[in-house]
């Protein structure tokens, strides 16, 4: 590895505090604004793009495979296997950039967290479609935290009855934490925007149940 990026040494990196939750009713979503500073994003947003064992996901829809345009990666505790949209990934060892981001996101929101799902999206043309995260391998009502590097980003929830939404931004350097009954009542989705040229990146770290 080049160099180690000293978070803590830098006193003025965290910058968020305590948030609002985003949602009207049936769950909770806080955003922190922007955690890190934009040059310290920056050294991040470059680091990963290097060091991470990115790969095209694998989603199974109507019995057919389809690769997806943006990339991911799973890194964890231990090797946990997560099954989504028909296919699986086992986790890799966490490599020094992603633990120090994951004790930074830790501190910031008060949660602990064993796995990470990152997912680069080279520009706007790739989004995630509508859906929730509420595998069974997850711990059940456990928070996601989702740490954004890169462009800016709309994100959008919506309602499972009422279908009722709420949309944010997503700066460069920002947490968002999802927690309490998100995961049931609402689903979520990174729209596509054509204006946008840059990639951006999500560190979605994640509880995995230990059974
Ligand atoms: O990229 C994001 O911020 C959202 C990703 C997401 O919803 C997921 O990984 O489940
Ligand atoms: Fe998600």
């Amino acid at each position: 590895m080049p160099h180690t990026l000293d978070l803590f040494a830098d006193s003025t990196t965290v910058i968020g505090n305590a948030a609002d939750n985003y949602l009207p009713c049936d769950g909770e979503v806080y955003y922190y604004g922007k955690i890190l500073t934009a040059s310290t994003a920056a050294q991040y947003l470059q680091c990963l793009l290097q060091q991470i064992a990115w790969q095209h996901d694998r989603a199974v829809i109507y019995g057919r495979e389809h690769i997806t345009a943006r990339q991911v990666a799973w890194y964890g505790d231990q090797a946990f296997s997560y099954r989504y949209s028909g296919t699986e990934k086992v986790a890799l060892a966490w490599i020094t950039p992603l633990l120090e981001l994951k004790q930074l996101v830790e501190q910031q929101c008060q949660s602990q967290f064993n796995a990470c799902l990152l997912n680069l999206y080279a520009n706007g043309s790739q989004g995630m479609a509508w859906h929730r995260d509420a595998e069974t391998q997850l711990q059940a009502g456990a928070a996601i935290a989702s740490l954004s590097l890169g462009a800016e980003r709309k994100f959008s929830f919506k309602h499972r009855l009422s279908q009722q939404k709420v949309d944010l931004y997503l700066e460069n350097g920002s947490l968002l934490l999802m927690a309490g009954a998100t995961q049931q009542h609402w689903l979520h989705r990174l729209p596509p925007s054509q204006k946008i040229s840059q990639p951006r990146l999500s560190l979605t770290f994640r509880c995995m149940r230990l059974d």
